[in-house]
């Protein structure tokens, strides 16, 4: 189906458009009075997530209510190791957990590759999702880097340091690289069934990208995402890396089509270092919680400096829960108003 709005798509491929397209990194489930009232209505957050109807509504509401230029799929990194057969728990307030964690390469022969077909719920919630937008904008699919869920599984839980997942790779590469292997294999079998449901966008988060040597990131994280961008040729794809300033070169020669970057990553010097790919970002979340007009101020001062091309307006990080919705509004209000100079 034709896009009645294609400005995050066309951005994203490089070509020039009418103004810069923006959405938010976790923009459904955090801020919305709206996502509550789904929310409380729900047993938890797994349920939700494997409801298409529910899921549906909770991804489109941004869009009806915030005007944003692309929806996000409501869903979970996590969804990957329980589909490989590693279960997750999501605890209120604490976020998520694993009752049993990857300890040693024995534990290895619980997983399995997935392929996909444990995630319908989620495909059926994308095509869902796709057809109540009716093409009113691009939907994103996405997953996490492997680096980032391989995290999850050795910890159990999210850390400061991420000190035993760094232990494997130091005093178990072969491990490692073969538990990587497996989380890879099965994120580009679950990838193309996104695509395959409808996504029209993919985006990668490696959200703990920043704890790793520049070394250690080559070997054990953007190799592993280079061979997804590899696999999915069909759409655009989006890399996150929060806190890999120091691979942004490395992420230039990356087969994809947009980098994020976060608020610590200096626009001119990205502009530079990756000057390949559109640029996505990079507000730091915590901008909003400044007065209106401040929130202005900050957004117009990113988007002159992206210089109104190959800019995807976003945050730098994900939107905090306890933001104001006039401010989420008001940053998205700026960015659609803009028009460089
Ligand atoms: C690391 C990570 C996770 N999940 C995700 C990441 C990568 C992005 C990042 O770095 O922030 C990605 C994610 N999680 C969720 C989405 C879809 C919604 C969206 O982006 O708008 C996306 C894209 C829903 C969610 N995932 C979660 C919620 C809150 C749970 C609830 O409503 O009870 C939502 C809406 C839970 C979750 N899931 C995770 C954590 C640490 C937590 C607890 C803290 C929190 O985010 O609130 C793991």
């Amino acid at each position: 189906m034709q896009l009645q709005n294609d400005l995050l798509l066309r951005a994203a491929l490089g070509q020039k458009t009418e103004r810069t397209p923006v959405w938010l990194m976790r923009q459904a489930g955090r801020v919305l009075p709206e996502y509550r009232k789904v929310r409380a209505s729900i047993k938890d957050f797994k349920t939700l997530v494997k409801s298409p109807e529910a899921a549906t509504e909770v991804t489109i509401q941004p869009v009806d209510i915030l005007g944003v230029d692309a929806a996000i799929i409501f869903s979970d990194i996590l969804v990957i190791p329980e589909a490989m057969g590693l279960n997750y728990e999501m605890e209120e307030s604490k976020g998520p957990v694993f009752p049993k964690r990857i300890e040693s390469a024995a534990d290895l022969n619980l997983l399995h590759v997935s392929t996909g077909e444990e995630l319908q719920y989620v495909l059926d919630a994308i095509k869902l999702t796709k057809r109540e937008l009716n093409g009113r904008v691009p939907l994103i699919g996405f997953a996490g880097a492997p680096w980032t869920i391989f995290s999850y599984m050795i910890e159990g839980r999210g850390s400061k340091t991420f000190s035993a997942a760094k232990k494997v790779l130091y005093s178990q590469p072969e491990f490692a690289h073969k538990l990587l292997d497996m989380i890879t294999q099965s994120t580009i079998n679950y990838l193309k069934a996104q695509v395959q449901a409808g996504a029209d966008i993919i985006q990668l988060f490696d959200s703990w990208a920043g704890v790793l040597s520049p070394d250690q990131y080559e070997e054990f994280s953007l190799k592993y995402i280079s061979q997804i961008c590899d696999a999915i040729p069909e759409v655009p794809k989006t890399v996150f890396a929060k806190g890999a300033f120091f691979a942004r070169a490395s992420m230039n020669r990356l087969n994809c089509n947009v980098v994020g970057l976060d608020w610590n990553m200096g626009i001119e010097e990205s502009r530079q270092l990756i000057p390949n790919k559109t640029l996505q970002g990079n507000l730091d979340p915590c901008a909003l919680y400044g007065s209106l007009e401040d929130v202005k101020r900050e957004t117009k001062k990113m988007l002159q400096a992206f210089g109104g091309s190959k800019h995807i307006a976003n945050l730098g990080h994900g939107l905090y829960p306890d933001t104001e919705v006039d401010k989420v509004k008001c940053f998205i209000d700026t960015v659609k108003e803009f028009r460089a100079s």
